[in-house]
């Protein structure tokens, strides 16, 4: 691969940036930075990704062409601040061959479906679980539809927030080894303290709603893949393991559903130009 063959991909999220570095179609690296200052992304742009705290794989990137950058935002201020850079590429869901998207569709829903569909093929149901949780399932070629809820950070959050006194009390997160097999990360059920008390209610509540989508998902595609993505995807995995193992060992967890899905649209776009 010439270095003329590398890009980046740069989904924008509601916390924060998820980038990758590619080889042609070789997904290098992945990194994730909070949202981006008009200033930082100026001088991204001027020292072409080679500034020193960005990203360490970039720093040769020194043969002088601008580095291709593509773009899937759900939003518009921090996108807005690319649009001066000539080698971006901004994705729409024009460019997301399913049928049946609504106008308003989350274009990153879109290409997780697309990169899920890329490695597990269809009927597929896609668990997002970022800022917000979202569910999008698809069959054939076609969006069948799905649903969105406060994700597992935010419902911490939000809850701290309208209350007086309530703390935030999102558990803290286990090391990565331990993640997928942590039974004790549960609070008892009937909680006798508050930080117990909220996230009982928070983590049962989402498994068990969690439960009934993918139940009822299979009713519709029995057998049909299940995949887990979004920057709490380890935690809830968790959380699906100590309470339905049956259920968890038949999810799969994918962290980089979103890059396969910019990858599959870069092609189909580089294809539909030759
Ligand atoms: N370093 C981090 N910064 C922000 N959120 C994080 C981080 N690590 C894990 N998370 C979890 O990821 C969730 C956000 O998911 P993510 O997929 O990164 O968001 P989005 O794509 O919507 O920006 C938060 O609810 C939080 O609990
Ligand atoms: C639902 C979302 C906020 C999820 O965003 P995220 O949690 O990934 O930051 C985003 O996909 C969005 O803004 N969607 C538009 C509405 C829709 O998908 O119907
Ligand atoms: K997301």
């Amino acid at each position: 691969m010439s270095c003329s063959d590398r890009w980046l991909a740069l989904s924008i999220g509601n916390s924060r940036l998820h980038w990758a570095a590619f080889s042609g179609n070789d997904l290098q690296q992945t990194w994730d930075t909070p949202h981006l200052s008009a200033a930082d992304v100026q001088q991204l742009i001027a020292t072409q990704f080679t500034k020193s705290a960005f990203h360490p794989s970039l720093h040769d990137n020194a043969d002088g062409a601008h580095m291709p950058l593509w773009i899937a935002s759900v939003v518009s201020q921090q996108s807005l601040l690319w649009q001066k850079y000539d080698a971006a590429t901004f994705i729409t869901l024009e460019q997301v061959p399913l049928a049946g998207l609504y106008p308003t569709l989350g274009i990153d829903r879109a290409i997780a479906a697309l990169g899920a569909i890329a490695i597990v093929g269809r009927p597929v149901l896609v668990i997002d679980a970022g800022t917000a949780l979202t569910f999008t399932g698809v069959d054939g070629a076609r969006l069948i539809g799905g649903a969105i809820l406060p994700g597992l950070g935010l419902q911490f959050q939000t809850l701290q927030q309208a209350t007086a006194a309530l703390p935030n009390a999102l558990p803290a997160a286990l090391p990565a080894s331990e993640e997928r097999v942590a039974p004790q990360l549960l609070p008892p059920r009937w909680a006798l303290n508050t930080t117990d008390a909220i996230a009982s209610g928070i983590i049962y509540t989402l498994v068990a709603g969690l439960q009934a989508f993918v139940n009822d998902w299979w009713q519709q595609f029995p057998a049909s893949p299940v995949l887990l993505t979004g920057g709490d995807r380890d935690r809830l995995y968790a959380y699906l393991t100590a309470t339905m193992p049956a259920m968890a060992s038949k999810l799969t967890v994918e962290p980089q559903l979103i890059f396969w899905g910019m990858r599959s649209v870069r092609g189909e776009s580089l294809k539909a130009e030759s």
